[in-house]
């Protein structure tokens, strides 16, 4: 199976090499004529179990800003590439002008599956992962399993916005007629969490290209240094008004240690840092929290400097500074944002003294010891309380989490029922979501790649909620910590 697989890889980064992608630094053309591989020059195909598993490491010492790859225009995939040679295709989407360049995409990416081994681009498409695990394709359970409010609410609203948009493009689907299969939302749902994960940011069309083997780098958060532009603002639909400045619009980019250049019409990826032979070259695709990169991209980062832990506060709260909203929140280490300082000290301030103390507040001095320790206490008290009202606590969590590492790859019905029976009501919930409650006659049958897919996404769930539960006990560890510097 492993060799069936190589010899797959090897074939397609020699298909690659032919459409003119290389990592080599020496000229492209008469690097092509002789290679038989794009790679192995300066990257290659790599497992990397704790850090997106397939990925690209690096074959020698690589400088910081170094070209590492290059891939030409010709070989990005858009709807409008897969259309050119399709005239059956361009005519169907010519008669359906309303829907967003991402439906179109992602319709296009169905047909062309739906070619299989005919498919121009089946040497690089075979190599999409079968599943993702993006929070549109959470089901009831799995959206349950975050606990927190606001991720449910965010899961709900990407699963809703994924159902309207298949159901959008249905018609375009069945003047195509793609096969039964392919018209299914489990299908809609592949193909659009393959397209938010993999697509990079183009000028000249809103959901991106696909770029064969420039989509095998896996992410790591931009540097500190990098500004911060929420990118999935510009996801969730919002006008790209919002962006007024150049500046803005280049920061939105979703890939920042690429980009496409046109004086060499390609895609070119530079190393963001110095890496040596061996280690993992990873990209940063924008700045993301973790949920956000949990609702595009299916996984999140155990340390993520741009994570945002959002409490709820009170509505005079959110009214007693101009700070807004999404500025206040605990950072993934416990730390109270600037703002979220900044709002708390205006508030604890009486009314009639807060426009005498407001610049103070705004540069993110302390008021006075009183004041701080009011505001270390209020946060304090609210993480306690937000911590006591979750259904599981952070031990039952840590303990969930190693039960769900334990269960086998190869695992029976019968032996996951067993395990899960002494997870009490959360392990049954499990069992009911995947229909596997009371199903004695399938005891011994191995379990299916959708109750594994459904493990992999609890998974993450309780990864997820585990992260924000242990970032509000950081935060009332910093709380206690700052007030008792006050007392003592
Ligand atoms: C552009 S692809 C990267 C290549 C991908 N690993 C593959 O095998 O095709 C992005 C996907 O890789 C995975 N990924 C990337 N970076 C990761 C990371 N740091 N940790 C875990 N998964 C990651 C996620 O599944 C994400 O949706």
């Amino acid at each position: 199976m492993e060799e069936e697989e190589e010899r797959r890889l090897e074939s397609f980064l020699k298909w690659a090499a032919e459409l003119g992608i290389t990592d080599s630094t020496k000229n492209q053309q008469s690097q092509n004529a002789t290679s038989h591989s794009c790679l192995g020059h300066s990257l290659k195909v790599s497992n990397f179990p704790d850090a997106g598993g397939r990925g690209l490491g690096a074959v020698r010492d690589l400088r910081k800003g170094e070209m590492i790859l290059r891939v030409p225009k010709s070989a990005l995939i858009t709807s409008k590439t897969l259309s050119f040679n399709d005239h059956k295709l361009y005519l169907a989407l010519n008669r359906h002008p309303s829907l967003s360049s991402t439906q179109r995409l992602t319709v296009c990416l169905l047909y062309e599956m739906g070619k299989g081994a005919s498919s121009w681009w089946y040497p690089y498409l075979m190599h999409f992962p079968r599943s993702y695990h993006i929070l549109a394709t959470f089901g009831e359970f799995e959206k349950q399993a975050l606990q927190v409010d606001d991720a449910i609410w965010t899961t709900e609203k990407a699963i809703a916005k994924a159902e309207l948009e298949w159901k959008e493009a249905n018609m375009l689907m069945k003047e195509l007629k793609l096969k039964r299969q392919l018209l299914s939302f489990t299908a809609w749902l592949w193909a659009s969490a393959a397209i938010s994960s993999r697509t990079l940011h183009i000028h000249w069309d809103e959901a991106g290209c696909l770029c064969p083997v420039g989509d095998l780098f896996n992410y790591d958060a931009p540097d500190e240094a990098t500004p911060s532009l929420q990118v999935s603002s510009l996801r969730n639909g919002e006008s790209m008004d919002a962006l007024d400045s150049e500046d803005q619009l280049a920061q939105s980019q979703r890939l920042t240690d690429g980009g496409f250049e046109e004086d060499v019409a390609a895609y070119c990826f530079y190393a963001r840092k110095s890496y040596q032979e061996g280690e993992q070259v990873l990209l940063s695709y924008g700045t993301y929290t973790n949920l956000e990169l949990l609702e595009h991209y299916g996984f999140f980062l155990n340390k993520n400097p741009n994570d945002k832990v959002f409490i709820p506060l009170e509505p005079k709260m959110y009214c007693s500074s101009s700070w807004p909203k999404e500025s206040l929140y605990i950072h993934q280490d416990g730390k109270p944002s600037f703002a979220l300082l900044s709002t708390l000290r205006l508030w604890a301030t009486p009314q009639s003294q807060r426009r005498s103390v407001g610049h103070l507040a705004y540069s993110g001095s302390q008021l006075s010891m009183d004041n701080e320790i009011s505001v270390m206490r209020w946060i304090s008290k609210n993480c306690h309380l937000i911590l006591k009202n979750f259904p599981s606590s952070i031990k039952e969590d840590s303990f969930l989490l190693s039960a769900i590492d334990e269960i086998p790859n190869s695992c029976t019905a019968l032996e996951l029922r067993n395990m899960m029976s002494t997870l009490g009501g959360e392990g049954c919930n499990f069992l009911r979501a995947i229909g596997m409650l009371n199903r004695e006659s399938a005891a011994n049958l191995h379990l299916s790649k959708k109750a594994r897919s459904s493990i992999e996404r609890w998974k993450l769930a309780v990864q997820w909620r585990l992260w924000y539960k242990k970032s509000l006990v950081d935060c009332i560890d910093y709380c206690g910590t700052v007030t008792k510097l006050f007392q003592s």
